[in-house]
């Protein structure tokens, strides 16, 4: 096998010069095969509440140029190991949501058949769907670790479906999860009704809420997780707004109370080993980001999913 193609050298090229790519991979094009890909979805039509989602693929790429290729906390150099790429966005309509999930399921499936494991930047929350529609027909059921204030079980919004609060409820009506292995992680903050989450645990999930991080610690949290998941093929979903608005004030739902940064890296980083087939990381709201904070956060956690797939390459 010929030797993984990396980011731009840094030290010939400055990390601020260039179009970017994430973390200045090569985009896929330019390589022959990709074991994983970071692929961006500017969609963010099925928002509840603040829009501004569609921009964040293009965020997240800027606040990429600063990732360096080894990662010393899992031992491990993701873009030497195996071939990292940069699939580009996919482009999906804007006004037409059930025609935008088919583009998105599309896309992704182009990479599955190429036996290119997909991370995902979104895009808002609904993107979520035609994500596990794919892994479900590539995998059958997976297990579902999914970061987030909110529930995202509702049932439909303005007589909508498909919105950035419902995918997960959809997910299980169609039967895309092993719903011995759901759960939710990060979940906090007022609720429509009680009722919320007698439906949410009836349809198998779990809750690590953010306070049970707070009290049982990360490790007691992880060690649970790794229990339920076992080696089940298992996707991982990442609502940026699990962090405190304080990590991540670009979003469109912010919620007070939540993770840290260094919670949610520390919790990711517990599940090492795990058989881990897609990610995604969504609900980035660039015009509400200060510094660059909740881009930057978004990037190292699209980092530190793909260092995770390297340690199971
Ligand atoms: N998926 C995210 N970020 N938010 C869902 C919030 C749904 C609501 O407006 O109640
Ligand atoms: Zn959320
Ligand atoms: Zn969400």
């Amino acid at each position: 096998m010929t030797e993984p193609i990396g980011p731009v050298d840094s030290s010939r090229v400055p990390r601020f010069a260039g179009i970017a790519t994430f973390a200045r991979l090569p985009r896929l094009e330019d390589v022959q095969h990709a074991d994983v890909a970071v692929m961006g979805v500017p969609f963010d039509s099925g928002v509840s509440y603040r829009p501004g989602a569609r921009f964040a693929p293009a965020q997240i790429r800027e606040a990429s140029r600063l990732l360096r290729p080894y990662h010393p906390g899992l031992d491990v150099s993701p873009f030497a190991t195996m071939q990292v790429a940069d699939a580009g966005d996919i482009a999906c309509n804007p006004f037409n949501i059930p025609e935008a999930l088919d583009s998105i399921q599309e896309g992704v499936s182009t990479l599955l058949d190429a036996g290119t494991r997909p991370v995902t930047i979104g895009g808002d929350h609904t993107i979520a769907l035609p994500l596990l529609r794919e892994m479900h027909r590539k995998h059958g059921p997976v297990a579902l670790l999914h970061f987030d204030a909110h529930l995202d079980t509702w049932n439909t919004y303005f007589g909508a479906d498909y919105t950035h609060g419902t995918p997960f409820r959809r997910a299980v009506e169609e039967g895309l999860l092993d719903t011995e292995a759901i759960s939710h992680c990060g979940i906090r903050g007022p609720l429509y009704s009680k009722d919320d989450l007698s439906d949410d645990a009836r349809m198998g999930f779990g809750i690590t809420t953010s306070m049970d991080v707070m009290n049982q610690g990360v490790g007691a949290v992880v060690e649970a997780m790794r229990e339920r998941i076992g080696d089940r093929p298992l996707y991982i979903s990442i609502d940026i707004d699990c962090l405190d608005p304080a990590h991540a004030p670009g979003t469109g739902t912010p919620e007070a109370g939540g993770l840290t940064s260094r919670e949610l890296l520390a919790i990711l980083r517990g599940l090492r080993g795990s058989n881990i087939v897609g990610a995604d990381v969504v609900e980035v709201a660039p015009a509400y980001d200060h510094a660059d904070i909740t881009a930057i956060a978004a990037s190292h956690v699209a980092y530190e999913l793909v260092s995770l797939m390297a340690l199971n390459h």
